[in-house]
């Protein structure tokens, strides 16, 4: 498995597995299939509602927790300091976890202004040890500079929609200059149209992979984070199949070039509350 160093010296896979938009029940049996393949890195969240089914799985499957790494996140209504910790402990409560690896800010939510008392909330957890290590979520440059300047501890990643069709090249460029490592979320476009792009596909067959397995290799030269989600026991597996072959510079370079900055989620500027 690949690991990556985070900033404060942790080490994160860099391929992990997402559990959006998957019912409790669901998760439960998504996430033991993917602990089989050999994902050790799950990624949920508060308003995913289903930090049970993913903690039941983790529990089921006696992986020693120091194998894991477990991502959740606090979600906009609960921002702000008391309510941050608040949301925090009842996010442990319901993975049944002591700790989590990473907490993040889901949205910075600029509107309301509450996202630098909310990080200084995750920056004690982080004192206490409560997690191991803290980022944010959809934040942009200026959202990331007022972090970098007003708090003390650097986000260990900033998780942001990226995939060839958002390749988020100034948003990296800016992470990579400040050692916050990018977190692609949706790094499949969510399965819609970058699985049918001819380039894509083409490459696929060179390499004999599939779309996904090419894009999720794209990801993963650039030195970016993955947490593909799947319901589907052949995709899981297809997803974690990445690291025995390699794009060219010039197969790297065709893909970025499909880059036209079109989004599949809200605009982070644009998104208050939910
Ligand atoms: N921080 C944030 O704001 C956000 C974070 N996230 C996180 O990122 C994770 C991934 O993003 P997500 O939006 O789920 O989208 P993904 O890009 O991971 O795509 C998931 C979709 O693609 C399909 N799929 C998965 N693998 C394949 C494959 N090999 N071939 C064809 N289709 C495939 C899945 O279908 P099926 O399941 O039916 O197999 C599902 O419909 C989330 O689960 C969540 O953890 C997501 C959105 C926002
Ligand atoms: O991670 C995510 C998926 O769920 C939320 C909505 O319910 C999104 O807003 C968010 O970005």
């Amino acid at each position: 498995m690949n690991l990556v160093t985070l900033n404060n010296g942790i080490k994160m896979p860099q391929l992990g597995f997402g559990v959006f938009k998957v019912e409790n029940e669901q998760a439960t049996q998504a996430v033991a299939t993917a602990l089989e393949v050999g994902y050790r890195s799950i990624d949920t969240a508060m308003i995913y509602r289903n930090e049970e089914g993913v903690g039941k799985a983790l529990r089921e499957s006696q992986i020693p927790r120091e194998e894991l790494f477990i991502t959740t996140k606090v979600w906009n209504t609960d921002q702000g300091y008391k309510n941050t910790k608040r949301a925090f402990e009842e996010s442990i409560k319901r993975l049944g976890l002591e700790y989590v690896d990473l907490y993040l800010i889901h949205w910075p939510t600029p509107r309301f202004d509450t996202y630098i008392e909310t990080y200084q909330a995750l920056e004690e957890l982080y004192y206490e040890g409560r997690v191991k290590a803290i980022g944010v979520s959809n934040f942009e440059i200026a959202h990331l500079e007022r972090i970098l300047q007003e708090c003390k501890v650097k986000p260990v990643v900033n998780q942001i929609e990226c995939h060839p069709h958002l390749t988020q090249k100034k948003l990296k460029a800016f992470c990579a200059q400040h050692d916050i490592f990018v977190e692609a979320w949706s790094p499949l476009e969510q399965g819609g149209e970058v699985l049918q792009d001819d380039a894509i596909t083409k490459i696929g067959s060179t390499h004999n992979k599939t779309a996904a397995q090419v894009v999720l290799r794209w990801h993963i030269q650039n030195n970016t984070i993955v947490i593909p989600k799947s319901i589907t026991p052949v995709r899981i597996e297809e997803n974690f199949n990445i690291f025995n072959f390699e794009l060219s510079d010039e197969e790297m370079s065709i893909i970025d070039n499909l880059n036209i900055d079109r989004r599949k989620g809200s605009d982070p500027n644009e998104m208050h509350v939910k």
